[in-house]
C-alpha cells in the first residue's frame, strides 16, 4: 500500500528527471505499481482510510512522486459535471492542445510540496492525450477545463516540471493571457 512515506518531496532529484518510457506491453511489475498508484488516490479520498493512514488527498499521482523513474501516471476524480476519470496510463503524451488557456483561481498544490505556493498556473484549456492503459489498449482522451488541468499537472511530473514553474514570479496572480478560469 502506498502511504505518504513513499511520496518523495521537493528537492528529491526524482522530481526533476525526465522519466524513461515504459516498455510495452507493460510488465506485471509496472502494472502492479500503476494499480497501487490508483489505489493510493482512492484511499486518499476515503475519509476513514485517509485518516487512519495519514494520507493527503490527491486526484493524481505520477511515478516520479514515488521515486519510480517510469513514464506512468494515475488519476482518479470526478469533474464538475460528475464525470469519473479513473485511469492508469503508460507513456501518456499531449498530441494536441488549444491556444486558449485555463487555470484554477485557487492555484495548485502538490503531494510532493509541503508548502503553499500561491499563484495562477496557466494550463491549456483543451488537450488531447494519447497513452496505453492498464489493459494494454491505446487510449485517446479529449480533455478540457479541470480534467485538462489534472492531466497536465501529472504529465508535467513525467518531464521533471513542477506546478510552480508555471507561476509568473513577478506577479503570481496576474491574469494569464487568453485564459478562462476552470473554477
Ligand atoms: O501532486 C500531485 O501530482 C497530485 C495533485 C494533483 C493536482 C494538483 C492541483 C491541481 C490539479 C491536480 C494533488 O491532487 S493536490 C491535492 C488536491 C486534492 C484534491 C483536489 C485538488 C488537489
Ligand atoms: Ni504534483
Amino acid at each position: 500500500m502506498i502511504t505518504m512515506d513513499d511520496i518523495v518531496r521537493e528537492g528529491h532529484p526524482a522530481l526533476r528527471k525526465v522519466t524513461e518510457e515504459v516498455p510495452l506491453p507493460p510488465s506485471e511489475e509496472d502494472k502492479e505499481t500503476l494499480e497501487e498508484m490508483i489505489q493510493y488516490l482512492k484511499n486518499s479520498q476515503d475519509e476513514q482510510v485517509c485518516n487512519r493512514y495519514g494520507l493527503r488527498p490527491g486526484v493524481g499521482l505520477a511515478a516520479p512522486q514515488i521515486n519510480v523513474n517510469k513514464r506512468m501516471l494515475a488519476v482518479h476524480f470526478t469533474d464538475m459535471k460528475d464525470k469519473l476519470y479513473s485511469y492508469g496510463l503508460f507513456n501518456p503524451r499531449i498530441v494536441s492542445h488549444s491556444v486558449e488557456k485555463t487555470y484554477l483561481s485557487t492555484g495548485e498544490g502538490c503531494l510532493s510540496v509541503d508548502r503553499e505556493v500561491p499563484g495562477y498556473v496557466p494550463r491549456y484549456r483543451r488537450i488531447t492525450v494519447k497513452a496505453t492503459d492498464l489493459e494494454g489498449n491505446d487510449v485517446k482522451l479529449r480533455l478540457r477545463d479541470y480534467a485538462a488541468i489534472v492531466f497536465q499537472h501529472e504529465i508535467d511530473h513525467l518531464h521533471g516540471v513542477m506546478f510552480y514553474d508555471h507561476i509568473d514570479q513577478d506577479n503570481p496572480f496576474k491574469e494569464p493571457e487568453n485564459a478562462t478560469p476552470a473554477d
